[in-house]
């Protein structure tokens, strides 16, 4: 900090509010602490009896805490996000499109570990809309030490992008509907509802829906027709837990499926499987899928269709934040379900 005459204040950071007085009038800001100072501020600062100023000097060692922000930012912004105007020292990243929200969230904490930066975000792995705000960027003083801003930028190009939105891939869903009260006519349907209204808010479309009953080469040879006629993606419904009916993993292993998990420390959702045929992913759905709001199929299907490869470890990965609340009104993603990994 440090005294200039008003003149020659152009370009400098004010290290205080102003206040203006009109006697019987009004009182108050003229000008705001963090201010930068033009050219035609000059008679007004004059009329308001201040020949000098107490200034912060931005130079090429010192930013001035919108710039940072904006620098923070955009060292942190992949693909489809877009950055507002600062505010009070504050970026926005914002989402241009929908899609899925992923953010390094290793990166991020090397980036917050520079002393003064914040860039908040929230949750990584969630879906997100067009103009949805994600994230948040500032420094804490008014002005800070370029050096540390080139740090951030540093750690933004190592691990480039720290937050970015992943378009969703459109694939032909076949569905595999197990169970014999359902193939048998002796109740109606009400999984392929469910699944149809899910896969299409994601963009993806029902190929075709297969009905077997409990039979392990039924069920293995429905989801081997399903691949012939296109199914980039196979869903299983019903039949994944313990009785002796429930026979579809073993049908989706006969039909030549390469387990990564059986069993998903999510609740909602631990009978849950992932297999992979070829490149086609195989998803044994248990019955909580049909019955609940928000299940795993929320949290994983969204990142398969992103192009994920899912190993196990991001399913076990799940279990903190894998037990919801159930709440009489569902507001997922605004809580804390699948918001451990
Ligand atoms: N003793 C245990 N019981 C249960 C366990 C367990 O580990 N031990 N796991 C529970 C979990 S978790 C789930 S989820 C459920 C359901 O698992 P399944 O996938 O095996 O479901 P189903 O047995 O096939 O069906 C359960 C229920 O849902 C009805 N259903 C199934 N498909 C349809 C459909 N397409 N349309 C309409 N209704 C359907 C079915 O008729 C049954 O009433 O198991 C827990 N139990
Ligand atoms: O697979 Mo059940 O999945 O947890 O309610």
């Amino acid at each position: 900090m440090k005294v200039v005459p008003v003149y020659e204040a152009e370009g400098m950071v004010l290290c205080h509010d102003i206040t203006e007085i009109v006697p019987g009038k009004s009182k108050g800001r003229a000008f705001k602490k963090g201010h930068v100072v033009k050219r035609e501020d000059v008679p007004k600062l004059l009329n308001l009896g201040k020949e000098h100023l107490y200034v912060w000097e931005v130079n090429e060692n010192a930013l001035h805490e919108n710039d940072a922000a904006i620098r923070i930012a955009q060292a942190a912004a992949g693909q489809g996000i877009t950055l507002t105007e600062p505010v009070e020292g504050k970026v926005e990243l914002r989402a241009k499109m929908a899609g899925l929200l992923k953010i390094n969230t290793s990166a991020l904490d090397k980036i917050n570990d520079i002393d003064e930066i914040v860039l908040a975000t929230i949750h990584s792995n969630q879906m997100v809309g067009a103009g949805d705000v994600i994230a948040g960027s500032r420094v804490v003083p008014l002005v800070i030490n370029t050096d540390k801003i080139r740090n951030v930028e540093k750690i933004g190009e190592a691990f480039f992008p720290i937050v970015e939105i992943k378009p969703l891939r459109s694939l032909k869903v076949g569905v595999v509907t197990t169970g014999s009260e359902v193939y048998h006519g002796r109740i109606q349907d009400q999984f392929g509802p469910v699944i149809q209204r899910k896969i299409t808010e994601l963009g993806s479309q029902i190929l075709r829906q297969i009905f077997s009953d409990d039979n392990v080469t039924m069920i293995s040879e429905s989801i081997q027709t399903l691949i012939k006629e296109g199914a980039e993606m196979i869903i299983t419904t019903g039949g994944m837990s313990v009785d002796p009916d429930d026979v579809t993993p073993v049908g989706i292993k006969e039909a030549g499926g390469y387990v990564i998990s059986y069993g998903a420390p999510v609740l909602p959702g631990s009978m849950f499987m992932l297999a992979r045929i070829g490149n086609i992913p195989v998803l044994g759905l248990p019955g909580c899928v049909m019955y609940h709001k928000t299940t795993i199929f929320d949290l994983l299907v969204p990142r398969i269709l992103a192009g994920e490869e899912i190993t196990r470890k991001d399913i076990t990965r799940l279990a903190h934040g894998g037990f919801c609340f159930n709440c009489d009104l569902c507001q997922y993603p605004h809580c804390t379900f699948g918001k451990g990994s």
